[in-house]
């Protein structure tokens, strides 16, 4: 058949865009904006962002949908730069199996800074898969912004063929906007993976225990070891209503009085904020009952993480 026989196509000035979808993974190392650039992206918040560094810690699914792509987003975990455990190793291996298989990767730096632990995560990107340098934090560099970009940018050029290099701002909507017009290309022609209303493959459960991790680290500060962590021992769904029991694993009676605070007041702060989240992200009543948990060095043991899920 030819062009002129095929009328839809005649009537069409420009045939309308294939849909595309595919995934896009977001590395970089701890605290340069990942989790924040990922809520940006699938307009929710389903990923933690704290001001501690290394606080993500799972693989996180988030997904947008337009009219003509979806985008797949998958967050890993900060490159364990800094500590040596079984904890780590295992963070590491996910993050390298999960960017082997993604459409493109989004290098995040910030915007004019390159160090060792950067360096580090270069190190480890995959040289088959498409890598987009994200220059993020623009908006802190306030003045003398293209003398201080310039330059940057070009030797980071220097460093690895990324395909595209984008100066950006997470927290600014219109940079958000652009940074999806950029990745659309990267995306295969196909169709949607997810209902066009998903935004995480993730289970309640899952973002139930994000939640409370969340608010653990921002009432305890930098104090708390990042090692703590939360298991869910309990999600029930009746109706609207969702009953959630989850155990803070800490590593020591220090930590656990850290969350408890004086005569319980951190806990119950730290529960009021989670469960009032959570009743804000599934649409219904939440009851919440938390434990604190001491079980010393789970991080170093490997066969403890496969109990917990971190395999
Ligand atoms: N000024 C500015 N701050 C930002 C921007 N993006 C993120 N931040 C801040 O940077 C800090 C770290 O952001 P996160 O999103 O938690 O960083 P992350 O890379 O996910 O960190 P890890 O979970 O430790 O790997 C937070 O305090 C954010 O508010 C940005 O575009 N501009």
């Amino acid at each position: 058949m030819t062009e002129s026989t095929h009328p839809q196509q005649d009537a069409a000035d420009t045939p309308a865009a294939a849909f595309r979808c595919g995934t896009v993974a977001i590395v970089g190392r701890p605290n340069v904006g990942k989790s924040t650039l990922m809520n940006a992206l699938v307009g929710q918040k389903i990923s933690i962002t704290s001001r501690k560094a290394q606080t993500t810690r799972h693989r996180i699914v988030g997904i947008q949908t337009t009219d003509d792509a979806q985008y797949v987003f998958v967050d890993t975990p900060g490159f364990q730069t800094r500590h040596a455990s079984a904890l780590n190793r295992s963070l590491n291996r996910a993050v390298t199996s999960t960017l082997s298989s993604v459409d493109l990767v989004l290098f995040v730096v910030e915007a004019g800074y390159y160090g060792a632990d950067d360096e580090k995560v270069l190190s480890l990107l995959p040289k088959n898969t498409p890598v987009l340098l994200v220059a993020n934090k623009l908006d802190r560099i306030a003045e003398n912004r293209s003398e201080v970009m310039m330059p940057f940018l070009e030797k980071m050029g220097q460093l690895f063929p990324f395909r595209e290099v984008v100066p950006m701002s997470a927290k600014t909507r219109d940079h958000i906007a652009r940074l999806f017009d950029i990745i659309r290309p990267y995306l295969p022609e196909g169709e949607p993976m997810y209902d066009a209303d998903a935004m995480t493959d993730r289970s309640e459960r899952f973002l139930a225990s994000e939640i409370i991790r969340e608010k653990v680290f921002r009432w305890t500060g930098d104090e708390l070891p990042y090692t703590s962590t939360v298991i869910i021992d309990k999600f029930e769904t009746e109706g609207r209503l969702r009953r959630v029991f989850a155990t803070i694993l800490v590593e020591r009676d220090a930590h656990k009085a850290m969350i408890i605070g004086n005569k319980g007041s951190k806990l119950k702060q730290i529960s009021t904020e989670a469960r009032l989240d959570m009743e804000k992200l599934f649409d219904g009543k939440v009851y919440l009952e938390m434990w604190i948990k001491v079980k010393s060095g789970w991080a170093d043991n490997e066969a403890g993480l496969r109990a917990y899920g971190y395999e």
